[in-house]
């Protein structure tokens, strides 16, 4: 395990997603930084206004560290699909609800299967883009984003993860995202991949 010395010893999570924070609470574990899921202080879901995952993962980033004076870290992600133009990306958490029905992983699920339907043509790619600023006005945020590739399944199968996990199938892995044990999917995910680089990032100017 690379050794690591982090430039502060406390960061605010600025994320509402539960398992998004199980999912960094794994990631951040053996750096001995303190994390505090945003929720913890009160701090209030930010706009995500944005067509860009990273205008939307830096306004998180910066809402949160200017509500508490802490640096924040925010992940925003979404899954992106080769036949439906690259839908739904930034508005993944939003996809059934933009379409007129509720704000869930499962009406989500339901509305990409129908919009596949028929489709035999399913490439799919999850994409994490993470912001970490210092202070709320940061001129110098690190940015860091993992890509994986997948193919949207014709059922969903597994009960782990979250979102769109169990219609994310990886031939490499024989399974859906959602079979994975989570540990494995914090080794080879969109997110476990943008972790790294901002590791590497940070490695460089801690
Ligand atoms: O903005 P925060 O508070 O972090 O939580 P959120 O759920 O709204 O997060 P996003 O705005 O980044 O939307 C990302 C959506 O993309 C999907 N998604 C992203 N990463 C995923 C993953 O690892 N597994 C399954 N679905 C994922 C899932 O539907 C998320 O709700
Ligand atoms: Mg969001």
């Amino acid at each position: 395990m690379m050794t690591l010395q982090f430039p502060f010893s406390r960061l605010v999570l600025a994320s509402n997603n539960a398992g998004k924070l199980k999912e960094f609470s794994g990631l951040l574990a053996p750096y001995g930084v303190e994390v505090l899921p945003q929720a913890a202080l009160q701090i209030s879901e930010a706009e995500e206004p944005y067509p860009t995952f990273i205008e939307n993962a830096l306004t998180k980033a910066r809402h949160a560290s200017r509500a508490s004076g802490l640096p924040a870290l925010a992940d925003d992600s979404g899954l992106c699909v080769q036949a439906l133009d690259g839908a739904p990306g930034v508005y993944s958490a939003r996809y059934a609800q933009r379409a007129g029905g509720e704000k869930s992983d499962t009406a989500n699920n339901v509305h990409l299967l129908a919009q596949l339907a028929g489709r035999t043509d399913r490439q799919a790619c999850y994409v994490a883009v993470l912001a970490l600023v210092r202070h709320a006005e940061d001129p110098l945020p690190l940015v860091a984003q993992g890509l994986w590739q997948g193919e949207i399944a014709e059922v969903p199968r597994g009960t782990h993860g979250f979102g769109y996990d169990p219609l994310f199938s990886l031939a490499s892995e024989g399974c859906t995202a959602a079979e994975l044990e989570p540990g494995r999917k914090n080794q080879i995910s969109h997110r476990a991949l943008a972790w790294q680089q901002l590791l590497a990032q940070l490695g460089q100017t801690a």
